[in-house]
C-alpha cells in the first residue's frame, strides 16, 4: 500500500523532471558580474573617438556606435563625453569582521560552504540603489557582512537559521542582489555578527507536474536560468521583471515582484501556488496545493513582501504555461501623453491588454530614439520621411508626441484579434501604429538601459528610477505634479541639467503603475547623492499626496520605510510587529526593512 502511494506521488510530481540547473552566474559572482555596478563584466557603455559606444555580446547593441545618444547627452546635460576611466578598483583591505566563533565552528562542523574573504563579503553588502553603488565607488562602507554561507538545500537553511538563532547572529538572505530599496544593504549600526545567506546554490528544479502545470524550484534560481530550463520543455512561467537576467525566485517572492508580461501570466502573487519559508520557529508552508483555499488569512501573503525580515524562502511551487506559439511586437504613437493615458485606461476597462503595453512620455520616447545605432544613408532617409509623415501628414507636434510599445503573446488567431482591437482603440485616441520594429527595440533596450547608470556616474551624473501605482483618475495629474515637483526641487538646488521622465508600465482594472527616471549633472555639487535623495523624497511626498502608493513593485526596504506606517496604518504596523516578534523573537533577520531601525530595536526590546 505504502509503495503504491509513493508511486502515485512520484507520477503526480513527475520526479524524473528533477534536475540540477547550471547557472549563468557562478558561485564566485565576481568572475562574471561587475563588482561595482550593474550586470555582466564585459557589458558597458564607453567612449571611443568622442562617441558613446556599447559593448556586450549578450545584447543586440553589441559593438554599436551611438551618435544620437552622444548628442542627446551633450544637449541634455551639457557634457562632452570622454573616455576617462573613473571606475573604482577593488579595495585591498576590508572592514574588520565581527566573528561569533561558536556560530562559525558550528557552520564548519555542518559542512556548509562558507567564506570570510573580504571580496566575497564586500560584493554582498549592497543592492543597486544609487546610494549603495555610490558608497561602493567611494569605498565608504563602514559595515559589510562578516561572513557568507551558501546552503545547498532547505535542510541546510534550517540548520543555519537554528544556529543563528542560538548564537544571536544576524542573517541577511541574498538572492540576486538587484534590490533597489536598500533591502539587502547591511544595517550600518549592527553590532552582532552579520552572515549573508547566499541562495545561489539552491537552484534546482525539484519537480514538474505537467497535468497540473505546476513546477517546484528552489528559491535561488535566477530568472533567466528558470525560463531557459522551462523553455526546453515547451513551458514558461512568464515572469519577466526587467532584472530577470540576475534576480532570483526567492527575491521575487520576498519583494512582491512584478514582471513586464503580468497581463497574461500575472504578478508573482498570482503565480505562486505554494511557498516554503524557514523561520526561527520552524517552517511556514501551506499544507495543500489546491488552487484556492478558504482557510482564514492566506499566510503566503505573510511571506510575500517580507523582504527577508521574517525568514528564508527555500522552495516555491509556481504555475507554468505552455510556450505561446506566437510572439509579436507593436508600437503606437499618440499626439500627447494624456491621449496615451486615455488609451491605456480604455484598454484596461475592456480588459484586452496584450502581454505588455507600456506608454512612454515625450522625454522617454526621445531618449529611446537617441539609443538608435548609427545608420547608413538609406536608414537616415527613412527616418527623415517617417518624421515628415508624423509631423506634416498626421499633424503631430514632435515635442509632445509619445509612444506605446506592445507585446502580444498567444495563439495566432487570438493575437490577430487582439492586435485589431488594440489598433482600433488607439485610433479613437488619435493614436496610430508605428511598427513592430520600434516595439521590439523598446523591450530589448530595457535590458541595456540598466547599464547607463555606471556610465553616467563616470560623467558626474547621478540617476535612478522610482515607481508607484495609482488609481486611473489620478494618473495624469500625478505624472504632471511629480515632474513639476522635481523641476522645482532642482531649481532649489541650482541644478540646471537634469532629466525627469515617466512611463505607464502596468495596467489594472482600477489603476496603473507609473515608473519615473530622474538624473542630474552634479558638477560642483558637494553631496550629489544626498541631494538626489532629498529630491526623490520630495517626489515621493508628492506621489503620496496625489494618491499614489509607497511602491508598486520595488518594495519598501530601508529607502521607503519611513512611509510604511502611514501606508499600512498604526494597526497594520502592530500586526506586522507581532508577526515579526512571533517568527523572529531575537530579530536575527535585522535588515531594517519595512520599519526603521529604531522601531526594529523596539521589537527586540519588547522581549
Ligand atoms: C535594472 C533593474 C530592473 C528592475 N526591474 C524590476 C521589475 O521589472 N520588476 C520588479 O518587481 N523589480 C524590479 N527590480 C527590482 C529587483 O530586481 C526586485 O526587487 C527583485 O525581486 C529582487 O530579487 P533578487 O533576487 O535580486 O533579490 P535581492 O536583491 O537579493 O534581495 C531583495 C530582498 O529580498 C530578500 N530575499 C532575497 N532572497 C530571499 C529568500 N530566498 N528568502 C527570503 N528573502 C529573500 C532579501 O533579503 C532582500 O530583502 C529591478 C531592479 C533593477 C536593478
Amino acid at each position: 500500500m505504502a509503495n503504491n502511494q509513493n508511486s502515485i506521488k512520484n507520477t503526480e510530481l513527475d520526479g524524473r523532471m528533477s534536475r540540477d540547473v547550471e547557472s549563468v552566474i557562478p558561485k564566485k559572482r565576481q568572475d562574471v558580474l561587475k563588482w561595482y555596478g550593474w550586470g555582466y563584466k564585459d557589458s558597458k557603455f564607453y567612449v571611443k573617438d568622442g562617441m558613446i559606444c556599447f559593448q556586450g555580446d549578450q545584447y543586440p547593441l553589441e559593438g554599436c556606435q551611438l551618435p544620437y545618444f552622444t548628442e542627446w547627452v551633450r544637449k541634455k546635460f551639457d557634457i562632452i563625453v570622454n573616455d576617462r576611466n573613473g571606475y573604482p578598483k577593488m579595495p585591498e583591505s576590508f572592514p574588520q569582521p565581527t566573528i561569533n566563533q561558536s556560530f562559525v565552528n558550528a557552520i564548519k562542523d555542518s559542512d556548509i560552504s562558507l567564506s570570510s574573504q573580504g571580496e566575497d563579503r564586500l560584493i554582498r553588502c549592497h543592492g543597486q540603489t544609487l546610494h549603495d553603488i555610490y558608497l561602493l565607488w567611494k569605498n565608504a562602507y563602514q559595515r559589510i557582512p562578516d561572513f557568507v554561507v551558501w546552503p545547498k538545500n532547505h535542510e541546510e537553511v534550517n540548520r543555519i537559521v537554528n544556529l543563528a538563532h542560538e548564537n544571536n547572529v544576524v542573517l541577511i538572505p541574498y538572492g540576486g542582489g538587484t534590490s533597489v530599496s536598500g533591502s539587502i544593504t547591511c544595517p550600518q549600526n549592527e553590532h552582532r555578527m552579520i552572515c549573508v545567506v547566499d541562495t545561489s546554490q539552491m537552484n534546482h528544479m525539484l519537480w514538474l507536474n505537467k497535468e497540473n502545470l505546476t513546477v517546484c524550484f528552489e528559491s535561488g534560481i535566477v530568472g533567466q536560468d528558470l525560463e531557459r530550463e522551462l523553455r526546453k520543455l515547451g513551458l514558461t512561467v512568464g515572469h519577466e521583471p526587467d532584472s530577470y537576467e540576475f534576480s532570483t525566485l526567492g527575491g521575487w517572492v520576498a519583494t512582491r515582484a512584478s514582471g513586464m508580461k503580468k497581463n497574461v501570466y500575472g504578478n508573482i502573487e498570482d503565480l505562486i501556488v505554494k511557498v516554503k519559508m524557514v523561520t526561527t520557529r520552524g517552517t511556514l508552508e501551506r499544507e495543500c496545493s489546491a488552487p484556492r483555499v478558504s482557510s482564514g488569512p492566506d499566510f503566503n501573503h505573510i511571506i510575500m513582501g517580507s523582504e527577508g525580515t521574517l525568514g528564508i524562502v527555500t522552495e516555491v511551487v509556481l504555475k507554468v504555461r505552455p510556450l505561446p506559439p506566437v510572439k509579436r511586437y507593436g508600437s503606437l504613437v499618440f499626439p500627447d501623453f494624456d491621449s496615451g493615458v486615455r488609451f491605456m485606461r480604455e484598454v484596461a476597462r475592456r480588459r484586452c491588454q496584450p502581454a505588455s503595453v507600456r506608454l512612454m512620455d515625450n522625454e522617454q520616447f526621445e531618449f529611446g530614439q537617441a539609443l538608435k545605432p548609427i545608420k547608413g544613408l538609406v536608414g537616415n532617409l527613412v527616418d527623415y520621411f517617417k518624421k515628415a509623415y508624423v509631423s506634416k501628414i498626421k499633424g503631430i507636434d514632435l515635442s509632445k508626441m509619445c509612444a506605446a510599445t506592445l507585446l502580444f503573446e498567444g495563439e495566432r488567431e487570438d493575437v490577430h484579434r487582439q492586435e485589431a482591437l488594440i489598433y482600433e482603440i488607439a485610433k479613437r485616441f488619435n493614436g496610430f501604429p508605428a511598427g513592430g520594429q520600434n516595439g521590439e527595440r523598446g523591450y530589448i533596450l530595457t535590458f541595456v538601459i540598466a547599464y547607463i547608470r555606471d556610465f553616467a556616474l563616470n560623467h558626474e551624473i547621478v540617476a535612478e528610477s522610482f515607481e508607484t501605482s495609482v488609481a486611473w483618475d489620478r494618473c495624469s495629474a500625478l505624472c504632471k505634479n511629480v515632474k513639476q515637483r522635481v523641476r522645482d526641487e532642482c531649481k532649489k538646488y541650482n541644478i540646471d541639467f537634469f532629466l525627469i521622465s515617466c512611463r505607464v508600465t502596468q495596467t489594472y482594472d482600477s489603476g496603473c503603475c507609473i515608473y519615473f527616471y530622474f538624473g542630474f549633472r552634479h558638477t560642483g555639487l558637494e553631496r550629489p547623492v544626498e541631494t538626489y535623495e532629498a529630491i526623490e523624497c520630495g517626489a515621493r511626498e508628492e506621489i503620496l499626496s496625489n494618491g499614489g502608493s509607497i511602491s508598486h513593485h520595488h518594495g519598501v526596504g530601508k529607502l521607503r520605510n519611513k512611509w510604511y506606517k502611514k501606508s499600512v496604518s498604526e494597526t497594520g504596523l502592530r500586526l506586522y510587529e507581532s508577526a515579526k516578534l512571533e517568527l523572529d523573537p531575537k530579530n536575527i533577520f535585522a535588515l531594517g526593512n519595512l520599519i526603521p531601525e529604531e522601531t526594529t530595536d523596539g521589537v527586540t526590546s519588547k522581549l
